[in-house]
């Protein structure tokens, strides 16, 4: 049984953040765990709320987790925070914690702030080095490299300018560009791109939730991270055909679609 570690917040609503984590994990037949960052009022209409876990919580949750289930493999999704984010580099340096997938949530597709502006830098500079793969999307990729993002060659700019800063590999999501949903990896100077045509369904909340946890399953299972993207873009595939229609907003996926 592979263990997977999910550190992220919770959506009440169940399409994104931890719930989402947690149902991609179950649906891989692996072993979920979650450290609990923030919980946020939301639904598939938007964010009415977050309450952030204390740094000591956080913390208290990540040694619970590491000194009795190892997990295989780490995926970091929201962490709004500046200790928050600082406590959570700690603890995984220490446990020397493996596989580590970071989404680097900033801004949800609804348009509410899920990283305080102050935090930027710690993310940048304490979180990244510890990850193996990287999975901004357009936002915030356009936030670590500096860059305005219109077209693919403006992603393949971006993920040069922020490998600048980070060597692991970078998957620049393409699901906020018009006409596709190419995503651009970018690794040891090489780029590869993931064509895909956009699925027409506007039921999307969670996808960049899912897509990282998924890559950290394959990671666990020990595919390349090139594989693992494959892989989990696979997955994501299956469950945004679904077209699962639930909520007045943009509704969630059917994570259960293989199972
Ligand atoms: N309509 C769509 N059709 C196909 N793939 C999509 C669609 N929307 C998003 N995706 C895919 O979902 C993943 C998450 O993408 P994105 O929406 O850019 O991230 P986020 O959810 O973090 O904002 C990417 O692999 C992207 O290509
Ligand atoms: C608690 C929580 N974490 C992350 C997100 C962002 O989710 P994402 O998969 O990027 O999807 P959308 O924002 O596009 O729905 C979130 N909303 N809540």
């Amino acid at each position: 049984m592979r263990k997977i570690l999910a550190i992220a917040g919770s959506d009440c609503s169940g399409g994104a953040g931890i719930q989402a984590d947690l149902k991609t994990i179950t649906s891989h037949k692996m072993y979920g765990m979650s450290v609990i960052t923030a919980l946020t009022a939301q639904n598939t209409t938007g964010v009415f709320g977050v309450m952030e876990s204390t740094p000591d919580f956080a913390a208290k949750q990540l040694d619970a987790v590491f000194s009795d289930i190892y997990p295989d493999a780490v995926k970091i999704g929201m962490v709004s925070s500046k200790t928050l984010i600082e406590v959570i580099a700690e603890k995984l340096a220490e446990y020397k914690a493996k596989n580590i997938v970071l989404d680097p949530v900033m801004i949800s597709t609804s348009g509410s702030k899920l990283l305080n502006d102050d935090a930027i830098e710690t993310l940048k500079y304490k979180l990244m080095p510890l990850a193996d793969i990287i999975t901004p999307n357009i936002p915030e990729a356009e936030c670590l490299s500096g860059i305005k993002i219109k077209n693919k060659q403006d992603m393949e700019e971006a993920a040069l300018k922020i490998s600048k800063n980070f060597p692991g590999h970078i998957l620049i999501k393409g699901g906020h560009l018009e006409d596709s949903s190419d995503d651009l990896l970018f690794h040891d100077g090489m780029f590869s791109w993931y064509n895909h045509e956009k699925i027409k369904n506007t039921n999307t909340h969670g996808t960049g939730c899912t897509l990282s946890s998924a890559i950290a399953c394959s990671l666990a299972d020990g595919f390349t991270v090139a594989e693992s993207i494959f892989n989990a873009k696979n997955y994501l595939t299956g469950a945004l055909n679904y077209n699962l229609n639930l909520g007045k907003g943009r509704g969630p996926l059917n994570h259960c679609w293989n199972i």
